[in-house]
């Protein structure tokens, strides 16, 4: 599509990603310094490329695949000192890119290996956020991820600690990994728990299972917002259903293709979800295994699918109404992104559901 936008010009915008997962997030620098501070063995010699083991290649194939990436790092985030330095780099990465507000993610159960309780892991990312926002100016929330492949007891831990942190840095609740394999109905004991708790929720759904599982996830685990919902075009209906009740979609173009969500960009349904009235919300999801970051994610659906500026904005635009941040926050931050974007000269295009 003839339409460049100028990546310099996207990287000024002020943007939020409010789909970023901290293990996903690790420099291949960091993960070498915190082999040699935790005397860790590397599958590489001093200086070595750790790029192969931490990126997914053009052959993945799936989902499945996709994650397994993630074996590699998480035995380098089992400590307070790990998961701070880790979300604070997050931070410093956002606002490298001109992201003023950012919610990582992460599962608390996966960071356990050494002893470290649900809490500790929970304390120790927001202070790295903590330290991140005073340095860079960026606004940070924690979503504490429940995984399809821990047992409901686990799960519920998770969704406990995320409810003690409310408004101590946690905004919200997820679930993530293998959604081929792990239907979203298994959850509702689980998502019952944090909607009784008045927890908000966010599920990984549509993305590796069809447009159902976004279904479920909406009328019974109580999301408000769904992670990707790439899948949702497959059924006319419920696609219908998530542009009437406004329910956000945190989409992560690079990490989609990459999973095999879709066959290819040509079958990526963004365009015509955007052009329909649904709230679409561009993110990076995991940036070291995707090789991507928040600017080349709208590059991508700027060059791919001809997103104008003014468009841009708008996906922008939702991304902060769809934030899990208070109103007084939220109303804070469109006027920052409407007097910046006004400075230059970009008015977003007024698509609003
Ligand atoms: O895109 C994803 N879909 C489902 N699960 C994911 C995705 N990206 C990361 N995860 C998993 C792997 C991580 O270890 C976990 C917690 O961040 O969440
Ligand atoms: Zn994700």
């Amino acid at each position: 599509m003839a339409n460049r936008v100028d990546r310099a010009l996207l990287r000024l915008l002020p943007k939020v990603d409010l789909h970023v997962h901290l293990d996903g997030s690790v420099r291949a620098q960091t993960i070498a310094d915190l082999a040699k501070e935790q005397g860790m063995e590397l599958p590489v010699s001093p200086g070595g490329d750790l790029l192969p083991y931490i990126q997914v290649n053009e052959e993945c194939g799936s989902l499945q695949e996709y994650l397994s990436k993630f074996d590699f790092v998480l035995p380098f985030l089992q400590s307070r000192e790990a998961l701070e330095r880790v979300a604070y780099e997050i931070v410093q990465q956002s606002a490298e890119h001109n992201c003023r507000y950012v919610e990582v993610r992460f599962a608390p159960q996966l960071h356990r290996r050494k002893g470290l309780t649900v809490e500790d892991t929970i304390r120790s990312v927001v202070q790295g956020l903590r330290r991140g926002e005073e340095e860079y100016g960026v606004t940070a929330r924690v979503i504490a991820i429940c995984m399809r492949n821990h047992s409901y007891e686990d799960n519920l831990e998770v969704v406990e600690a995320a409810g003690r942190f409310i408004g101590k840095g946690v905004a919200a609740v997820d679930l993530a990994g293998d959604e081929a394999s792990y239907p979203p109905q298994w959850f509702r004991e689980v998502f019952a728990c944090s909607q009784a708790k008045g927890i908000p929720v966010t599920i990984h759904a549509g993305e590796a299972g069809g447009a159902d599982n976004v279904y479920e996830a909406i009328t019974h685990l109580g999301a408000v917002r769904i992670g990707h919902g790439v899948r949702l075009k497959e059924d006319r209906a419920i696609l219908d259903m998530v542009r009437e009740r406004k329910v956000p979609l945190e989409m992560c173009p690079v990490s989609n293709i990459q999973t095999k969500a879709v066959s290819g960009w040509d079958a990526y349904p963004i365009r015509e979800y955007f052009d329909s009235g649904i709230l679409i919300t561009i993110n990076t999801d995991n940036p070291s295994v995707s090789g991507t970051d928040i600017t080349k994610e709208y590059e991508v659906v700027a060059d791919r699918f001809g997103f104008s500026l003014e468009e841009i904005a708008q996906l922008i635009m939702n991304g902060v109404e769809a934030a899990f941040l208070g109103e007084e926050e939220k109303l804070a931050l469109k006027r920052e992104f409407g007097e910046r974007l006004q400075e230059l000269g970009i008015d977003p295009a007024g698509k609003t559901p």
